[in-house]
């Protein structure tokens, strides 16, 4: 059983699109897998219920049997900060509860968990809250989502930094392409991040190209 932590380095840098591969890779493998978005922020009502995209794409790539509601416990409607979203609707979001709700969707016996964060490392959740908070408490591994765009050495530098200074471990990171044709100097950004990063390179995703992905992606985690 394995579970992981997928931070970014920003928000809108493929956390989601890397997780849902990822589950798919492992559902394809004959793995049973689960994907778990403890706060997303950003949802439409359909039947009366909050449905939050990324939510969605991990709950549709999971194979166990878990609602979409245990996937996203807690789902706010407009696509903003979670805890300004949380406190315009008079929710408070409590480590408890979103532990428990790992520990809900542990029931259904995954072989692998993999969790995304919102937004990027250091999110607050409101009430001195963050989700590093709860990445510390369940004891999670980390990896990290490079968006491979200008500004994301930085970006990178500093998200490893924190995860480290938080006690937790990095188990890699991923550089993922947002565009059809790769930054100016893809490379020599990719070096630079492999001299800084104290952490291995699990992969490259490449833009839109879900199959190449899998297959490169099924021994990330071996
Ligand atoms: N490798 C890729 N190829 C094609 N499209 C991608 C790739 N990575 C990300 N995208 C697209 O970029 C957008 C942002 O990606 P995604 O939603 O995964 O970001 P995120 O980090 O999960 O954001 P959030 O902080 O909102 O959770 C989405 O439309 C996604 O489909
Ligand atoms: C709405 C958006 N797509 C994400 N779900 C939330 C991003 C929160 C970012 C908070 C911040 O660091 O400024
Ligand atoms: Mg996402």
């Amino acid at each position: 059983m394995k579970s992981f932590f997928v931070t970014g380095t920003d928000t809108e840098v493929g956390k989601t699109y890397f997780s849902a591969r990822l589950l798919e890779a492992y559902a394809e493998k004959g793995l049973r897998v689960t994907g778990y978005k403890p706060v997303s922020a950003g949802c439409e009502m359909v039947d009366g219920q909050p449905v939050n995209e990324d939510a969605l794409a991990l709950w549709q790539a999971s194979n166990t049997s878990v609602s979409l509601q245990q996937v996203n416990p807690v789902a706010l409607m407009p696509p903003i900060a979670p805890h300004i979203a949380a406190e315009q609707a008079g929710v408070t979001i409590s480590k408890n509860q979103l532990v428990d709700g790992y520990h809900n969707l542990m029931a259904s016996r995954p072989d692998v968990l993999i969790m995304e964060g919102a937004g990027g490392w250091q999110l607050p959740l409101g009430n001195n809250l963050w989700m590093p908070d709860i990445v510390s408490a369940l004891e999670l591994p980390v990896i990290m989502v490079v968006g491979m765009r200008l500004g994301c050495l930085n970006h990178a530098m500093l998200t490893a930094q924190a995860i480290s200074h938080s006690g937790l471990s990095l188990h890699g990171w991923v550089a993922n392409q947002l565009t059809p044709t790769p930054m100016p100097y893809y490379e020599q950004n990719l070096q630079t991040l492999k001299e800084s990063i104290n952490a291995p390179l699990l992969a490259e995703l490449p833009y839109h190209d879900d199959a190449l992905s899998r297959s490169r992606l099924v021994n990330i985690l071996t």
